[in-house]
């Protein structure tokens, strides 16, 4: 580009060549204003959300009144999520790499599994994912919030690889290794038949943690939230809110019944108001039309590949 004085004005014989580099230069400070405007159009993520505004909340998570399936998984759950297993199943993750292949591959895979604890829904998992990512992307939020919703169920994969069924994937959590809080679905009582129930230390309010010790301390129940909170924590570029509400989606209890919190420190109280504000995009979206996975497949394979610096992961 040719020299161009002070005052902006420049040599006569070189008109025409500054002309064009001045206006190239502006059409360069458009683009970047209309970006600016674009990034300003992106909401906090704790900016309200609009999606849910018609939603009618009481109708969702209704377990009294749930099917028999959703019951009895249950009752498998609370009896069969021990400390013993807990430990095994974290042993036996760290063991082995399960599968290679890209989370949009990973995704594909769910589709046939029909989630036995949900009674919100019977749609397939991938149809799931897309109706929260969508909800999330409609109402403005950040990019790696989107994918959040795009991937937070992934974890139920561990379905096809070794788990013993639907109870140590689906389901809300819970701490293992201290009391059963009343809060949980079912309540207390539905631990009865739990080897830890009534034991004398996994028994005792705090158990085998104490106060304010921090929820990265504490064993939650293993399932699809732990075991993609592992994957996605070490292999991806996701801030800590994100990889919070991958590990603590499902744990209801503690984000909306307001259960144990006393084991949290300051961090995890950032982290709650993290996992609240994904929350009704997760739970409210199940009501909303069933997404085309063809027609959104080439905007989330690039919202991917932002936050996934290798684009195989390792399951
Ligand atoms: O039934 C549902 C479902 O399994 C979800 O994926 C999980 O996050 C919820 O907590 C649970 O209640
Ligand atoms: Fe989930
Ligand atoms: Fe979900």
């Amino acid at each position: 580009m040719s020299p161009i004085a002070i005052d902006g004005s420049s040599p006569a014989s070189n008109k025409t060549k500054d002309g064009q580099a001045l206006e190239e230069l502006s059409d360069a400070i458009n683009e970047v204003n209309v970006f600016k405007a674009d990034m300003a159009k992106e909401k906090g993520l704790y900016d309200d959300s609009e999606f849910d505004k018609d939603k009618d909340k009481t109708k969702f998570r209704q377990y009294e009144t749930a099917c028999d399936r959703v019951k009895n998984f249950y009752k498998e759950q609370h009896t069969k999520q021990t400390v013993a297993y807990n430990l095994k199943a974290r042993n036996n993750f760290y063991s082995k790499t399960r599968a290679e292949m890209t989370v949009w591959e990973a995704i594909e895979k769910l589709n046939t599994l029909i989630d036995e604890s949900d009674p919100d829904t019977s749609l397939s998992q991938i149809e799931h994912l897309l109706q929260s990512a969508e909800a999330i992307r409609r109402d403005g939020k950040p990019r790696w919030m989107q994918l959040i919703g795009l991937i937070h169920d992934l974890g139920k994969l561990l379905y096809f690889f070794d788990a013993q069924g639907q109870w140590d994937v689906v389901g809300d959590t819970f701490p293992v290794g201290c009391a059963f809080d009343g809060r949980i679905i079912y309540g207390s009582e539905s631990f009865k038949d739990n080897e830890d129930y009534g034991h004398e230390i996994y028994g005792t309010k705090f158990g085998i943690y104490s106060p304010g010790c921090g929820l990265d301390n504490v064993m939650l129940s293993w399932g699809h939230d732990e075991y993609l909170y592992h994957v996605v924590k070490d292999q991806s570029t996701l801030p800590a809110e994100a990889l919070a509400m991958i590990r603590y989606h499902s744990f209801y209890p503690w984000h909306s019944a307001g259960a144990y919190h006393e084991l949290m420190n300051d961090h995890d109280k950032g982290m709650l108001k993290a996992v609240k504000a994904f929350n009704p995009y997760d739970l409210y979206s199940k009501s909303d039309g069933i997404p085309s996975a063809e027609e959104l497949k080439p905007y989330y394979l690039e919202l991917i590949d932002e936050f996934f610096p290798n684009k195989v992961v390792k399951w």
